[in-house]
């Protein structure tokens, strides 16, 4: 079985996938650690460098090696269902299932303002209101792929502990 993890960036999927994977006795793959580990340089240095256009085309590349593992939870990067055929080959793909953390925009920019530096979609934001503004219209873009997911988590209010019991409870 396949566990993926969707959502926007600062939606929790690292940090879930990685609990979920552990509870569960499964191999846990981050797909942004992935690329970065294959790659030898940090996702914000090939943005910088290449561009987001060739960051699309080997996260589509390296997410497709991913489908298919067994026993595995897979926490994908904040783009990867809404760009190429990536949305489709999760839900097509057998013994999986999709999981969105949904968060509101508020939390999603608590969660990120102090860790935006590293994102590099938002790094050159600089006050709240900024990020606010930014991550309410790439929501509004995004929501209709991450809504396609089997299982929605709301994710608001809740601890990262309280996340994953209620997808623990949700899931068996
Ligand atoms: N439910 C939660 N409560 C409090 N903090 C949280 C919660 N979920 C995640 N966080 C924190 O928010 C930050 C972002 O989480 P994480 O890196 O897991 O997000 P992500 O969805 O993987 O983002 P990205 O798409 O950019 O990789 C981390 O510092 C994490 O500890
Ligand atoms: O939301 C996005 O498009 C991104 C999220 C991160 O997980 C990284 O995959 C990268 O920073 C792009
Ligand atoms: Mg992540």
């Amino acid at each position: 079985m396949m566990f993926f993890l969707v959502g926007y960036m600062g939606s929790g999927k690292s940090v879930i996938g990685n609990k979920l994977a552990e509870i569960l006795k499964y191999d846990f793959i981050d797909l942004d650690e992935y690329i970065v580990q294959k790659e030898g340089i940090t996702i914000k240095k090939i943005f910088d460098k290449k561009g987001e256009i060739y960051f699309r085309k080997i996260e589509n590349l390296y997410f497709k090696e991913l489908i298919g593992s067994k026993n595995t939870v897979v926490s994908l990067g904040g783009g990867t269902p809404c760009y190429g055929n990536n949305m489709n080959l999760i839900l097509e793909s057998e013994n999986s299932l999709s999981i969105y953390l949904k968060a509101s925009i508020g939390t999603l920019v608590d969660r990120l303002y102090e860790e935006k530096s590293k994102r590099p979609l938002i790094a050159h934001l600089e006050s709240k209101s900024q990020l606010t503004e930014f991550i309410g219209k790439h929501i509004f873009e995004r929501a209709p792929f991450y809504e396609q997911s089997s299982l929605i988590i709301k994710t608001d209010g809740l601890m990262v502990k309280e996340v994953v019991d209620k997808l623990v409870l949700k899931l068996f």
